[in-house]
């Protein structure tokens, strides 16, 4: 897939891997629609961004994935500044299942918000020009994280979502394509005091048991993972980057 001039937007943007998915974007010649809870951040994300890859290149519009009204605007200004929408990266997420209503509201019903105003903005069955879903799940889906069941069951979830939609059905009724990127554990900010985002403090044997066996990677190569599959994912595809090593693709 050729990126130049491409127009994406992302949530979840204003740090770790959503932010580093926008810089690589930019990189490769696509525009950003930087979309985040956090303002401060998010605004200051986009001023910098920018300044290194063109200010026309990068918008920044402040959303809640929780808030589909809120949502929908970020759509409307990212076509209204950009004139068109190609990708959609449902990235946004959070991991604490001590709030796990708020956490299944933003992991798996914000990535059905973000699909279903995709097919909205760029189906072609509704006046759009077709274009192509990613959704961050995580490796979880595949090897339950046991310390944080809830949280893994939105990553279950996500990629059935994408699993269905990804189907040549949909493809067919609306040229929107759909893939899922699982990474395992990353460094970013999703876990600011672990204690306290586990159900029970003493799940923190699980969390280390968990992690025992996993290389720390950095969210610049997750980045990285997004373009291969951007380029070579077909629809319905489900890929896996963990441990610092090359995107593969998940076939169960
Ligand atoms: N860090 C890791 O080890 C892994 C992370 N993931 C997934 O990657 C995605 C991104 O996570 P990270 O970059 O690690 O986290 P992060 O905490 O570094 O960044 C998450 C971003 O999402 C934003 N956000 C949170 N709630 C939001 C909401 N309601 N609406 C809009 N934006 C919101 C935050 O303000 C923040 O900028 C998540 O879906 C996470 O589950 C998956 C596997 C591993
Ligand atoms: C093994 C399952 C991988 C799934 C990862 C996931 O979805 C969520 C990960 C959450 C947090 C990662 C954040 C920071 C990583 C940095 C250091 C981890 C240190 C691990 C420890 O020993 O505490």
């Amino acid at each position: 897939m050729d990126l130049k001039g491409k127009v994406a937007l992302i949530t979840g943007a204003a740090a770790g891997i959503g932010l580093a998915y926008s810089e690589e974007l930019l990189k490769h010649g696509a525009k950003v629609s930087l979309c985040d809870i956090d303002s401060d951040i998010g605004e200051q994300i986009a001023d910098e961004l920018g300044a290194k890859y063109g200010r026309k290149n990068v918008l920044f519009c402040q959303c809640d994935v929780t808030d589909y009204p809120q949502y929908e605007e970020a759509f409307e200004m990212t076509i209204k500044v950009f004139n068109r929408l190609d990708i959609v990266i449902n990235n946004a997420g959070v991991m604490n299942d001590r709030f796990w209503e708020l956490e299944v509201d933003v992991n798996l019903n914000g990535v059905i918000r973000g699909t279903l105003l995709a097919y909205r903005f760029m189906g072609k069955d509704r006046g759009g020009q077709g274009g192509t879903i990613v959704n961050t799940a995580s490796t979880a889906f595949a090897r339950p994280q046991v310390s944080t069941p809830i949280y893994t069951a939105t990553n279950y979830a996500v990629v059935g979502l994408t699993r269905a939609y990804g189907d040549q059905y949909h493809v067919n009724l609306t040229g929107v394509r759909s893939l899922v990127l699982c990474p395992g554990l990353t460094d970013t900010g999703l876990v600011k005091e672990i204690r306290k985002q586990l159900m029970s403090s003493e799940y923190e044997a699980a969390w280390q048991r968990d992690n025992a066996n996993c290389k720390t990677q950095s969210s610049e190569h997750v980045g990285r993972a997004l373009i291969e599959i951007l380029t070579k994912g077909q629809s319905g595809s489900v890929w896996v980057v963990e441990n610092g090593q090359a995107p593969r693709e998940w076939r169960g």
